[in-house]
Order: structure tokens, then sequence, then C-alpha cells
């Protein structure tokens, strides 16, 4: 018996088509891992991996391709190495890069079978779905948050896209919880990292996301003082590198701002108000603080431990960033940022955060807890991330049939009566800015092309648009009936490279088209005689329905699955959902150390056999 008998058995006389198949897996991490080594024992013969991360330490606990040597080597790499290794015959090909790079255009993407994202952000995964759209490749979608994990089948014109639904945005605090009234430790952890940490050793608070004024429109006169309060701050700045540094900041953040704070009194009316701290207290009260105290992450630190642990890391970001201002050439790139890796901030902002939590009468955190709220963290199971790696490749079969009636979402969870939920995957969202549009790809010789090229000859002429319209880049808009002066410019002073979207948007009231979305090709050493802008086919332009037509109703609201109606009854097990007929082809029995009173049934339908019932 070879390794692959019960592959074969299973997969049936879908093995082959595994086996010719080129995928491409972008992301090596938590989802990655499990993937990759998925795909390979499931046969796939060729798979491209793309990553543009090194390996970290904390990766190592689920990340399991990788050991503690490879740690600061490439991720890409070091998967397929690893890979290799127990599937000697698969062509893995990987790419330490960023999929966002020009050279992984839309011909490329066009190369693949299907594609697998195993991302971690928003931006990345908009990226390629907008390419496989562009493509017109099938995308697996997954990712996990904890325990739960989601994944969706994505083909144009079959199923919605990423877009078609908005996502949620992280969350942001108002400005005066953070800087007047908190009152959770979370509070305290954003006004450390996002605040205190940015105005000391980075750039201003005005960059900083986890703000949020609009709430705060009608208090004028307490942001005008937040505002002084920043300024102060930047001119205790200077004094950095001297003794004073420390005190200075001390005083002003810990007791200055506060007495000033208790001043309000109609703050306090309804709130206990702060107690600032005292430093002579607190400096004498210092030698009771066990040395070494900030390796001790698990517990929460008292008040001198959190005193000792501030100074001792606003000394070491002080010498790092008079270092680093001494070899930047601009002495404004010169910054410090939060990283929950990097030891000395996550130092500083726990004892900031503690420090301002007593003052407030808050529950003071570990420098572990710390970590995982400042780092927004909520810790990757690695279980879930295996089942959710598993759950792809099974929709990737149904993609490799074309079977997307049964490409379903599938969403993984802790709480409720099954730990997978299903449903039928939704038809694409009429209005959606991104996948309900039509894709068409040009060639542009970018040394040559004007916007005018575009607009005049390309839109107006060939492709008919005779009314009003606009046309933009990701960056914004670039013409329109009333924005006409970029129209002599090159496309290229515009913004416009390889690989670049131009969306252009039908202004008609009367039975507009949809949106017409050109990915452009530009190859870099043009030579063709032509005119500067080629279409690579003339599109057919469909116009907008009507009346928008609402989505299904959907029973998953941003990813949890609403469970109350969820019963599993014979009908859902699979064996008469609508399903086509199935054709049982074998009654095996599993002879290496498994029961042998329970022989497991395989199914096979026209294109292979169905193990797991979905
Ligand atoms: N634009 C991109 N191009 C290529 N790879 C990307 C891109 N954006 C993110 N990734 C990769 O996707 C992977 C996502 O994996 P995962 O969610 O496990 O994150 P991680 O960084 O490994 O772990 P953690 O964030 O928990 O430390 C990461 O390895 C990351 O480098
Ligand atoms: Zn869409």
């Amino acid at each position: 018996m070879t390794r692959d008998t019960y592959l074969k058995r299973s997969l049936g006389t879908q093995a082959n088509r595994i086996k010719q198949s080129r995928v491409l897996l972008v992301g090596a991490g938590g989802i990655g891992c499990e993937l990759l080594k998925n795909l390979l024992l499931t046969g796939f013969g060729e798979v491209h991996l793309i990553d543009l991360d090194t390996i970290d330490l904390s990766n190592l606990n689920r990340q399991f391709l990788f050991r503690h040597e490879h740690i600061k080597r490439s991720k890409a790499l070091v998967a397929k190495e690893a890979a290799q290794t127990f599937q000697p015959s698969a062509n893995i090909v990987a790419h330490h890069a960023n999929i966002k790079d020009s050279q992984f255009n839309v011909d490329w993407f066009a190369t693949f079978d299907v594609v697998f994202n195993a991302l971690d952000n928003l931006d990345a995964r908009r990226h390629v779905n907008k390419m496989c759209l562009a493509a017109d490749v099938p995308l697996v979608e997954s990712g996990t948050t904890g325990f739960n994990g989601q994944v969706q089948v994505i083909k144009k014109g079959k199923t919605e896209c990423y877009d078609c639904n908005s996502k949620e945005v992280p969350k942001s605090f108002p400005v005066c919880t953070i800087r007047s009234t908190p009152s959770q430790p979370i509070h305290c952890i954003v006004w450390a990292k996002s605040y205190l940490l940015p105005e000391l050793f980075g750039t201003s608070e005005a960059d900083a996301e986890e703000f949020d004024y609009s709430a705060d429109a009608d208090n004028a006169e307490e942001i005008e003082n937040l505002q002084k309060e920043a300024r102060a701050l930047k001119e205790i700045r200077q004094s950095m590198g001297t003794s004073e540094f420390t005190e200075k900041v001390f005083e002003k953040v810990f007791r200055e701002d506060i007495e000033r704070l208790r001043g309000m009194e109609d703050m306090w009316k309804t709130r206990k108000a702060p107690e600032p701290l005292d430093l002579a207290q607190l400096n004498e009260a210092l030698s009771t603080a066990e040395p070494g105290i900030s390796s001790m992450d698990q517990r929460a630190w008292t008040l001198s431990e959190n005193m000792a642990v501030f100074k001792d890391s606003l000394d070491r970001l002080s010498t790092r960033l008079r270092t680093l201002q001494e070899s930047a050439a601009d002495n404004s790139q010169a910054v410090l940022t939060f990283d929950k890796d990097d030891v000395d901030t996550l130092d500083f902002v726990t004892a900031s955060a503690n420090l301002r939590a007593k003052i407030f009468e808050i529950e003071t955190k570990s420098k572990f807890d710390t970590k995982q709220m400042a780092g927004n963290i909520i810790p990757a199971i690695a279980t879930t991330n295996a089942m959710t790696a598993g759950l792809c490749v099974l929709m990737s079969l149904k993609v490799l049939k074309d079977d997307y009636e049964n490409a379903k979402m599938v969403f993984l969870e802790r709480s409720g009566a099954r730990a997978i939920n299903s449903e039928k995957p939704n038809p694409p969202n009429p209005n959606c800015p991104v996948c309900s549009v039509t894709n068409a790809k040009v060639k542009i010789d970018l040394k040559r092309a004007t916007l005018d090229d575009l607009v005049g000859n390309v839109l107006r002429q060939q492709l008919e648009y005779r009314g009003e319209f606009s046309v933009s880049t990701t960056q914004g808009t670039i013409y329109d009936p009333d924005l006409d002066d970029n129209l002599p410019k090159k496309l290229s002073d515009l913004g416009i490279a390889e690989s670049s979207f131009l969306t252009v948007v039908d202004e008609e009231d009367e039975q507009p088209r949809v949106n017409l979305q050109f990915v452009v090709v530009a190859p870099a050493e043009s030579t063709w005689q032509e005119q500067p802008i080629v279409l690579d086919k003339v599109p057919e332009i469909p116009r907008k329905p009507k009346a928008p037509t609402p989505a299904p109703e959907s029973e998953h609201v941003n990813g949890t699955a609403s469970l109350g109606k969820r019963k599993r009854d014979a009908e859902e097990a699979g064996l008469d959902n609508g399903d086509p007929p199935t054709k049982r082809v074998a009654n095996v029995t599993i002879s290496d150390g498994v029961d042998k009173t329970h022989p497991i049934d395989l199914m096979e339908d026209e294109g292979g056999a169905i193990l797991i019932d979905d």
C-alpha cells in the first residue's frame, strides 16, 4: 500500500485534475502553513507561495513548518524548504515579496487554477480579490479570529466577492475618553500607546488613528486644552538625554495634567475624580521593586514596580531615539513606534498605562495582557487555523469541479450547537463597486499616453461613451466633466503604472452602464508603433439594473453565525439536500488500527468521491 492509497480512493477521478493544477497561496502564516501542508498532501502538483514577512519567535507555536533556527528568515522560502521534504515531487515556487508588487500582475494571476488567501489584513485581501476578479480566477478566501473561522469561495459573476459587503473598521475611541475620562484598562493602554509614546518618541497625535475627534465636536474648550498639553509635552521632549527628563515627563503627565483635570469640576459630578501621583513618595518606595521586574509578564506589577519599569524604559527609549537621530539624515524620520514585539516600547506602554490606571482607580494589567490589548491581538488558535485550512481545501475541490452551488460559505465557531456551519454562497451584489463591473485589460505605452488618449480615443470614440462620465484611480478622480485640466497630462504623471486600476463611471441618469474597470498592462520597454493605448478586446458593458435587487438575507452578520434555526437532521446531512444524486462506489473498511466494525462509506459523484458531507 502506498502513502496515497486512501487519498486516491477518496478523491477518485479528481486526483489527476488536482495533480495537474497550478495554485497560488498568499500568506505563509498561521493558516498558510497548514494550508501548504494540506495542499501538498492532497496531491496538488504545483503550488506558488508568497509572503513578505520573516519568521518571528511568536510564530513558532502554531506555524509548524518553522523552527527556532529559522527566526529572521523568509517565511515563504522556509515554508517551501520544510514542505518540500515531505512532498519532494511537488513543484513549490516561493516568493519572498508583497503580493501587491507590480510583477504579480493580472496576467500572472490568470495563470492559476485557484488562488488561496491566508492573509491577516484587509488591504491585501482586497487587492487579491480585485486581481482574481480581473483575471477571472476563483479565490478561496479565509480568516480566523480566536475560535472563529470563515471560508468563502469567490468567483466572478457567480458568488459575492470580498467587497460585496462593507467590512467592520477597527474600533476607535473618542479622544476625551482616552485623554480625560478613562474608565477601562484599554483606555489607559491606548493613551500610553497612541498618545504618550508618539508624543515623546514619534510623530504627533494628529496621526494617531485610535483617536476620534468627531464625538467631541461640542467640546471645543477641552480639545483646545488637550492640544496645549500636547504642545507642552513637545517642549519637554527637548530635555531628552538630560537627568531631568524622566522627572519632567512624570510631573507633567501624572501630576500637573491630572490636577488640571480635577479642576474641571463638572466632569467629576458623576465620576470619581482622579488622584495625581506623588513623585517623591514613589521615588522613596522604588527600592521595594524587585530587580528584573520587566521579565515578570504574567502578573500585574505593584505601583513601585510600574514606576521602576517606567523610568527604566524611558531611559532605554531615549537612548535609542538619540542614536537613531544621530545616524538619520533627516531628523524627522528618526522615530520610535509601538511594536508589541519590541520590549522597550511594550515596557513603556505597560508601565505608563498602569500608572495612569492607578490615578483613575482602574484595574491594572500585566505586561502579557497589555501586549494582547495594545496589539489588538485576539490569540491565534492553532486548531482553528488547522480546521479552516482543511475547509479551504474541501472548498477548492468544489471549485475544481465548477460546482459553485455547493462551494459554501463555511463558519467555524465555538459557542452554539454546531462547530461548523455553512450556507449557500450569495450571488454577487449588483451594487458592489468591485465585482459588479465590467473588467477589461488595457495596454498602455506609459511614455506616450495622455489622459486625453484614454478619454477621447478609447472611451468616447471606441467605446461610445456619449454623455457625462468620470475616471478614477485608487488615489482619486482624475477626470470628470468639471475636471478636464488633466487631459493633456501623461497617464504616468497621474500615478498610473503597471497593474493600476482605472474605474470609469457612467454618470448618465437614464440607465447608465455598469462601471468599467480597466487593469493596466504597461510593458516597461514598449516598442509598439500603434496607438499609445490599446484595448485587449472591446468589452461589452451592460446597463445597470433599474432597481437594485437586495442581496438574499444572510443568517450571518460580520461572520458570526446565528444558530437559532440550525438543527442538524438527515436532510441537512446532505443525503437529500438537492445535491445531484451520488453514486456509492465503495464500502471500505479502514484496517490500520481503526475500528473494523464501523466501515466508512465513500460516495462518488461524477467528479470524484465526497468523503465528508458539507
Ligand atoms: N501584502 C502581503 N503580501 C504577502 N504576504 C502578506 C501580505 N500581507 C500579509 N501577508 C502575510 O500573511 C500572513 C498572515 O499570517 P498570520 O495571520 O498568521 O500573521 P502572522 O504575522 O504570522 O502572525 P501574528 O500577526 O499573529 O504575529 C503573514 O505571514 C504575513 O506576512
Ligand atoms: Zn462584490
